[in-house]
């Protein structure tokens, strides 16, 4: 299937068939835009590519214009990530906005998602970002293996994989291609009111109903479980006598977008610091000798 076609993205913006100028890039941009093979199912608007078609888009040549993107000017390599949503993707937005910022020294080069219509999805396709649909499920025919994803993010040079919001359990063969790579945010403080079935408004509505007087979010490593692994940030926020799940929902999320960025900077930057027990530390940008 050749996309010369051109699909409306429901954004007010079309996709074209050329590079979108939009990405934080310090490095060269290559212009290895030409035809390729697409390993990937690209959502471009409407227009959903299957694996193994032949396209040339807007997506797959931004993706392929920032190979080697350098070092910026803290001498670190500016970092490629991709983040995996599942549905409003807030939390994503406020990553790529702080990487277009500078306050994140990386760039968001794609967008893997279960749900191809959601906000996640929208905003990355309006921003040029290239959309993966993952996995393939009777909703999504046009998704992609795992391995099929492995080789996306192999060929699209992925450092780290954020999942913001993302729902599915990510399989064991991903979380061991990325170690100490994968970064989650979960919206209550781990241990408490993780694991399955704890997402969403679900977790409000568990932490309103124990009592709890705080909650906040945590930022932790994947393992292969739900929110079992090593925590790296978490934030605090008051649980009010008469909170909604709604009024708290908001309250963490606003914490959420602070606590996110913050803990993807300290990675882009190699802040990150193991101590001896496998605990991961942050060190202070401002003082080499703190950590949080
Ligand atoms: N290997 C891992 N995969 C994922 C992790 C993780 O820590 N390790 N974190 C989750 C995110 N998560 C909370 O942070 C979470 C998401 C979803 C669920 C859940 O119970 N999901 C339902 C399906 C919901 C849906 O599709 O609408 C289910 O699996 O039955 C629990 C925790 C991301 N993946
Ligand atoms: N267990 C995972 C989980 O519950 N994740 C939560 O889903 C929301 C996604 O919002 P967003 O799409 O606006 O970023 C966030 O609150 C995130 O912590």
């Amino acid at each position: 299937m050749e996309a010369a076609a051109v699909a409306s993205s429901g954004c007010g913006l079309r996709c074209s068939l050329y590079p979108v100028p939009n990405q934080h890039r310090r490095g060269a941009r290559l212009g290895l835009a030409a035809k390729r093979q697409q390993r990937c199912a690209v959502a471009c608007g409407r227009l959903l590519l299957r694996p193994n078609a032949r396209v040339y888009t807007a997506a797959s040549a931004s993706a392929s214009a920032v190979i080697d993107s350098g070092a910026g000017d803290s001498g670190v390599r500016r970092k490629r990530l991709a983040v995996f949503v599942s549905g409003g993707g807030s939390n994503f937005r406020s990553i790529h906005e702080a990487a277009l910022g500078g306050k994140v020294n990386g760039d968001v080069v794609a967008l893997v998602t279960d749900k191809p219509g959601c906000g996640g999805a929208e905003y990355a396709m309006c921003n040029g970002i290239p959309v993966v649909v993952f996995t393939k499920s009777k909703s999504a025919p046009e998704g992609v293996s795992t391995d099929e994803l492995l080789n996306v993010l192999r060929d699209l040079k992925v450092d780290f994989i954020l999942l913001a919001g993302y729902l599915k359990l990510i399989p064991g063969e991903l979380v061991k291609a990325f170690p100490r790579s994968m970064l989650n945010i979960h919206p209550s403080l781990l241990p408490a009111f993780g694991g399955k079935g704890y997402y969403g408004l679900k977790v409000h509505k568990a932490v309103i109903a124990s009592g709890a007087r705080y909650s906040g979010p945590t930022v932790h490593f994947v393992d292969e479980q739900f929110d079992t692994g090593k925590t790296l940030a978490q934030r605090v926020v008051p649980v009010l006598a008469n909170d909604t799940p709604e009024q708290l929902a908001a309250r963490v999320l606003h914490e959420e977008h602070q606590v996110y960025v913050e803990a993807v900077a300290a990675l882009c930057e190699d802040r990150i610091v193991w101590r001896d027990d496998g605990v991961p530390l942050i060190r202070s940008q401002t003082n080499p000798n703190a950590y949080t």
